[in-house]
């Protein structure tokens, strides 16, 4: 078990680059329970548990940070109405189970094999349950689900506009966060209210309700990086905060305890026999994961990850948080027991992946991700089209509900692959505008970006944001970033790695692609997406 008691305290320094500056200091204590070191020798596997928005995975990896075995299952993505995404938090969490049962099963390996385990998972997704019986209230309201504009219309001009939390809470007021999904809830589902008022109901996001499922509800728990993306947690006391829970009307005994990413106090696994016993020793949001698992250790060190959506995170460290001038997140990026947080700076960007998924099942103009990527490249670029997808409004760094998705620049001469060509740099145009916003928020001149995710098999996307950027894209061996993230986290709390130094020293490079243009054709190209998103604004009223 878990327990502030069978805790073993290590401190570890390590070289940290602020600037040109740089320092000597103290960047991990890690804390690591008696049960490793007892059962060192069996126990030296770690689990990972990565929920993602399209599918879930159980990944497994050895003490030298390798893949033993992996899982994966999709889930049902519904779209009740247009701009609505829902799950069924009743189906992840069966995924989940299938996941580590087959993936125990590939490795051959017995819950005394796996010294804990770590959860990462679809971050701001929100959900609610049964106290008693576990049943969820509703469906999950997913991220990216728009259906709250009304809600936060109402909320901007009550607290001052779509900045008027952020100095609090690091974040604008967007449909994106939980609060605003909350509210609809207990708007919209009868008796809600009242059942949460009296304490019989639960909220959640996907790591928190996973987390009470497989402990058989022992703790309701979540950690600082998924508490800090409901709009209800101060980022600087990082806790619950009384005059956010007033704003937005939520009653404090449905929310989970807050402890810190790795090391917390989560429980341990008992509703699942292929990990029984195995203690839950880390939990982050999935973008958090992946730049844990891209070895972000250092100040300035970033990550921008290829999925559903595109998420740069960049390391901020440790101190006060650096609120945003220029529309991106302040975030914790993980926060080690007993440690203050290491904070981030993240653009997040709605639609990246999901559009080329649009072009396969909307458009039908290839019949896998695949395709579309063979076309895309049958040209040698997108001939001026862009391709704004702003298709449940525009994140980071515009947070403008009213955008809608706009196609600039269309002739007869334009084919299917140009579209194509056109909807793939649109990631790397959003990845841009993100990337400069954070040079101008940290002061920090970016030298290269760690890339991930499943958009990055394709070479026009690293080649076209290679050149955008200005700057060299990096890409690991290993592309499980976000599983090994908190699979690593997970081994610093259950004492299979040490330091984040050792953790640092697993992160291997498997290719680095170089900038080809000129500043003035870049400066052309950036100018060129400008007007495009400028035609998408405003266009829902
Ligand atoms: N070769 C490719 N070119 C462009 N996009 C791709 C390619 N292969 C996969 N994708 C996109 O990558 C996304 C899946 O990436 P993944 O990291 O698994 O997403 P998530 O973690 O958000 O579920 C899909 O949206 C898919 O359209
Ligand atoms: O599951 P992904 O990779 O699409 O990530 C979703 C993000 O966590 C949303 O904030």
């Amino acid at each position: 078990m878990f327990s502030a008691n069978n805790l073993i305290r290590r401190t570890h320094r390590t070289t940290m680059r602020i600037g040109c500056k740089v320092l000597l200091c103290t960047i991990a204590s890690v804390t690591v329970p008696v049960r490793s070191l007892s059962t060192a020798s069996s126990s030296k596997y770690v689990g990972a548990l990565d929920q993602g928005t399209s599918s879930t995975r159980f990944v497994i990896f050895d003490q030298k940070g390798e893949v033993v075995s992996k899982y994966q299952k999709e889930h049902v993505q519904y779209y009740p109405k247009s701009g609505w995404v829902e799950h069924k938090a009743e189906e992840i969490f069966q995924n989940s189970v299938d996941c580590i049962t087959n993936a125990m099963k590939q490795a051959k390996l017995n819950p005394e094999d796996v010294s804990s385990i770590g959860i990462t998972n679809q971050r701001e997704t929100t959900v609610v349950w049964d106290k008693v019986t576990g049943e969820p209230l509703h469906n999950a309201i997913v991220w990216n689900c728009a259906r709250t504009s009304g809600i936060v219309s109402k909320f901007q001009s009550k607290c001052g506009g779509v900045d008027g939390l952020r100095e609090k809470t690091g974040l604008p007021i967007s449909t994106y966060f939980s609060a605003t999904k909350l509210c609809w809830l207990m708007e919209n589902v009868p008796g809600l209210k009242k059942k949460a008022e009296a304490g019989d109901v639960l909220f959640g996001t996907i790591d928190c309700y996973l987390t009470w499922r497989l402990n058989g509800g022992t703790h309701h728990v979540t950690d600082i990086t998924n508490a800090a993306r409901t709009l209800l947690v101060n980022i600087n006391s990082l806790e619950w905060d009384d005059f956010l829970l007033e704003t937005f009307d939520v009653p404090a005994c449905m929310l989970p305890s807050i402890e810190p990413s790795i090391g917390g106090e989560f429980g341990v696994i008992n509703q699942c026999p292929a990990l029984d016993g195995v203690p839950i020793g880390a939990i982050l949001g999935d973008q958090h994961a992946a730049t844990f698992g891209q070895a972000c250790f250092n100040v300035g060190d970033a990550k921008c990850t290829f999925g559903t959506g595109a998420f740069i995170m960049m390391n901020m460290g440790s101190g006060s948080p650096v609120v945003s001038k220029q529309g991106l997140l302040t975030t914790p990026f993980y926060q080690i027991k007993g440690q203050p947080p290491v904070y981030a700076l993240e653009g997040a960007v709605a639609v990246a992946g999901s559009l080329i998924q649009w072009l396969r099942d909307n458009l039908e103009i290839g019949s896998s991700a695949e395709e579309i990527a063979k076309l895309a490249a049958s040209v040698k670029d997108a001939e001026g089209i862009r391709f704004v997808p702003a298709f449940n409004g525009l994140f980071a760094p515009h947070w403008r509900e009213d955008a809608r998705g706009t196609i600039c620049g269309l002739t007869f001469y334009h084919t299917k692959a140009h579209l194509a060509r056109a909807a793939i740099d649109a990631a790397s145009f959003q990845t841009a505008e993100v990337f400069d916003a954070m040079k101008a928020d940290s002061g920090i001149e970016l030298s290269a970006l760690k890339v991930d995710g499943g958009m990055t098999a394709n070479p026009q996307l690293l080649e076209f944001l290679a050149d955008i950027l200005g700057t060299k894209v990096l890409m690991p061996k290993n592309l499980e970033t976000t599983a090994a993230g908190v699979a690593f986290a997970a081994g610093l709390s259950s004492g299979v790695w040490d330091s984040l130094d050792q953790v640092a020293d697993l992160w291997v490079e498997a290719k680095q692609v170089d900038q080809s243009i000129d500043d003035d054709e870049r400066s052309n190209l950036k100018a060129s997406w400008r007007k495009a998103i400028d035609r998408s604004l405003g266009w829902e009223q």
